[in-house]
């Protein structure tokens, strides 16, 4: 009985990695520089890991950007567009995830229901297969100099596939699954490689068999694995899966020709109950994925026991493991300085586990089923004492929320004028021409304004020196919008270090990190909030600057406020309670700021959503449970208002179609989307909506500056469908990765568009 981790994060505890990677994006470091960094970063993971007594250690979890992306990388499943730039293996695979001045860059979208984004693969039947590198041998390599024999890991070929899109020359009815039989051929040849440098054992992660399969797809698994399964020489394979349940992918993995089987036995409580029904694994090696990957509270290790012990009978040897990779959680707890102003509460921190204690709990659990509880009986305690602490903690729970929680009515989510009505009010008193232009929300966040940040936390500068620079940067955002020529003005969101820690940092219930930093993409990191309590606002938190917005304009000032279900999605979530109730106590919170800003007379007040789409449980049997919360706990944070006051919402993603009737009932006024990014592909399922729609006319994930014409053609393909009246203009998503000349151009060509196409629309 061993023990094993699926994945470790891999910016580097103190985000060496994202540093360096700009630094090199920057032209301040070669090649040479960022490519030692990383080895020495993924040298010091291998030892730390070796050195915690971890017994199987995984490789092939670094990544410069995504790994999705050095997956297409190693296949050479390069779009001839990136190809043709001539440029080496490093720089080309930036060029796809960022762009050139000369090509825009691939699509990304989320990893299932994380907060992390993969680059989409494009793949086509043109796309030629080949082993382009030797990256996995190379870490394989190089792990073995630090003392460690490592397990590579790489994406599965089917979900690659499920998770690349469709060439763009490609046929209509042509899927990616379709090069499946090419692609396995080149993962053969991959494991002969690596078979043949010794290599005892690969992962390779199937997390999209956790969502709902079509029997042509199981059928597709079922062949790749019998293919790979069936090869003369390879290492032993384990196929990981995660995020869920396996369903009726499980008989396929469990007769597959594999050695291993990983299962998640944290977002996929019912997998053993299952494997039971279906008989085990035979004789197959289990990877038991009982130490949550997700959230960050300290295990419950005789309950993750118990399970390992229900396990043991379905499979010839069980791996205790974690139920995905540590990718999604921070480094290290031991980072964070408690008792410092901005610090880690001190009381929370015997309650919690980041990535390295994460690993610590799999090898005392491995210890534990080896050689008998009784050997780890110290950490065992240490767990029953941490855990009965935090169950009988009277300051989680706050008795006045929880009794505005129960006295809720269905009324108080509902706003109490129909939209035609709420419609025709609105248009008086805001006073708005025809597809009126506004933002997201954030102007660029200079390096000043993060300096500033700092130099607060670090007492350089003083609280009254900050605000003044703030208000300066209002200033600035307000000039720019203004001298453009936007209508709804935003006050561009300088104060904030991030849509959801600043509201976490100001509402009781949640804590903060100093230096739980997250990968969402590429160099770009968070730091989820921790919400360990019940959720309630000591005062309000954006008033005062929307305030002052307001009054250096007489356009109408829109108040911006991040939603209770992006709150909770983004932040990790207590587990002592359903998400649907942590919500709703969110929801009041903030339904207490939206009435605050509108007693301060902001009329347009926007409440972000963003996360809506991701939260979708993978598998549809679960969908409507969760949308109900979700939709009620927005409505709750929004319907308090008048008619008079606009209710916005914003998301950024592209499958809207799938979730439209839900985006409808919000009963949101206005609902601002991504979609230039992904080529206006919404559109198609805009027929039916009927509410107010401002699909994103400009990419803010590219430096590139969009033309006149190219937004009015984004423009007029919406107007085809959708009735200029309900039709908005504004970007994709907030403005703060940009810098202000881009931006101030974008927007400029932005309005020049809606302008054209206003003097030649009528409306009656
Ligand atoms: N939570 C969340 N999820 C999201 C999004 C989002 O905005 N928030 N947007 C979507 C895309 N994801 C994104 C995620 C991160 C960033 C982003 O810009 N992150 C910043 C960090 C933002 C932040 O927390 N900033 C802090 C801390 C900044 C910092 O690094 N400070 C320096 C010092 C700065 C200096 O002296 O100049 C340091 O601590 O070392 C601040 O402004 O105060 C980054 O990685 O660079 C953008 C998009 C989806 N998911
Ligand atoms: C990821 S959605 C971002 C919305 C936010 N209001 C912003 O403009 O940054
Ligand atoms: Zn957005």
């Amino acid at each position: 009985m061993k023990s094993t981790i699926l994945g470790y994060p891999r910016i580097g505890p103190r985000r060496e990695l994202k540093r360096a990677v700009e630094r090199y994006w920057a032209g301040g470091i070669d090649e040479r520089e960022l490519t030692a960094t990383a080895a020495e970063l993924r040298r010091s993971c291998w030892r730390q890991l070796r050195d915690a007594g971890l017994d199987e250690i995984p490789s092939g979890t670094f990544s410069f950007y995504d790994h999705v992306l050095d997956t297409a990388v190693l296949f050479d499943a390069v779009p001839e567009r990136y190809r043709r730039l001539g440029l080496g293996r490093l720089d080309t695979t930036f060029a796809m995830a960022r762009g050139t001045n000369e090509v825009a860059p691939l699509e990304m979208t989320k990893w299932f229901d994380t907060n992390y984004h993969y680059v989409v693969p494009e793949i086509g039947p043109e796309t030629v297969f080949r082993l382009a590198g030797r990256t996995p041998l190379a870490e394989v390599a190089e792990a073995r100099e630090v003392g460690v024999d490592p397990r590579p890991v790489l994406l599965g070929p089917v979900t690659f596939l499920l998770l690349s899109t469709a060439s763009p020359g490609a046929e209509p009815g042509f899927r990616p699954l379709d090069r499946l039989d090419d692609l396995v051929e080149r993962y053969a040849e991959l494991l002969g490689e690596l078979a043949e440098a010794g290599v005892g054992w690969v992962q390779l992660d199937e997390p999209a068999l956790v969502a709902d399969r079509t029997p042509e797809e199981l059928a597709a698994v079922e062949r790749a694995y019998r293919r790979l399964g069936g090869l003369a020489t390879r290492p032993r394979l384990l196929v990981a899966t995660y995020f869920g349940e396996l369903g009726a992918a499980l008989p396929v993995l469990a007769r597959a020709p594999i050695e291993a089987v990983g299962l998640d036995l944290v977002a996929g409580r019912d997998n053993l109950r299952r494997l039971a029904d279906e008989g085990g694994l035979g004789d197959k090696v289990l990877v038991a994925g009982v130490v949550d990957g997700r959230n960050v509270w300290r295990t419950d290790l005789r309950g993750a026991l118990s399970v390992c012990v229900s396990a043991l009978g379905l499979c010839r040897e069980l791996v205790v493991g974690t139920s995905c990779s540590l990718l999604h959680v921070p480094h290290d707890l031991d980072l964070e300085l408690s008792g410092e102003p901005t610090g880690l509460d001190p009381s929370l921190r015997p309650w919690l586990a980041f990535a390295r204690q994460k690993v610590d709990e799999v090898v005392v659990l491995a210890r534990a089923l080896r050689e008998g509880p009784a050997v780890v009986s110290a950490q065992l305690n240490d767990n029953d004492a941490a855990l009965r602490a935090r169950r009988n903690t009277d300051w989680a729970r706050v008795p006045e929320v929880r009794r505005r929680v129960a006295a809720l009515r269905p009324e108080d989510a509902r706003r109490s004028t129909p939209r035609e009505e709420r419609v025709r009010r609105q248009r008086e008193v805001l006073g708005l021409p025809l597809l009126p232009t506004t933002t997201i929300g954030s102007f660029p966040q200079t390096k000043e304004i993060r300096a500033a940040r700092a130099g607060v936390r670090s007492g350089r500068v003083t609280p009254e020196e900050y605000e003044r620079r703030m208000r300066a940067e209002i200033d600035r955002a307000v000039a720019v919008q203004e001298e453009i020529g936007l209508d709804v003005v935003v006050h561009g969101e300088p104060e904030r270090n991030d849509m959801v820690q600043y509201f976490a940092e100001r509402l009781v219930g949640f804590a903060s990190t100093e230096h739980g930093w997250v990968q969402s993409y590429g160099t770009r990191c968070v730091r989820p909030p921790i919400i360990y309590g019940d959720v309630s606002r000591p005062e309000p938190i954006t008033v005062e600057w929307a305030r002052y917005a307001r009054s250096r304009t007489s356009r109408p000032v829109k108040g911006m406020l991040t939603g209770p279900v992006t709150m909770v999605q983004w932040s990790f979530v207590r587990d002592d309670q359903p998400r649907a109730e942590t919500a709703k106590q969110v929801a009041l919170a903030l339904r207490d700021e939206v009435a605050d800003l509108e007693a301060a007379g902001i009329g347009v007040i926007q409440v972000d959503e963003p996360a809506l789409r991701e939260g979708l449980p993978p598998r549809a049997e679960h969908r409507a449970e969760y949308l109900d919360w979700a939709v009620t706990a927005f409505r709750l944070a929004t319907s308090g208002v008048r008619a008079e006051t606009q209710i916005h919402t914003h998301m950024c993603y592209s499958e809207f179609g799938e979730i439209i009737d839900a985006i409808e009932d919000l009963d949101a006024d206005v609902t601002t989307v991504e979609a230039a990014r992904s080529g206006m592909r919404l559109v198609a399922d805009l027929g039916a909506y009927r509410g107010e729609i401002g699909p994103g006319v400009y990419d803010i994930h590219s430096p590139r500056v969009p033309s006149v014409d190219e937004i009015e053609a984004d423009l007029r393909r919406v107007l085809e469908v959708v009735d200029a009246r309900r039709v908005w203009v504004n970007p994709d998503c907030g403005l703060k990765t940009r810098d202000y000349p881009e931006v101030t151009a974008a927007l400029r060509n932005m309005v020049a568009a809606a302008e054209r196409l206003r003097a030649e629309i009528t409306v009656h």
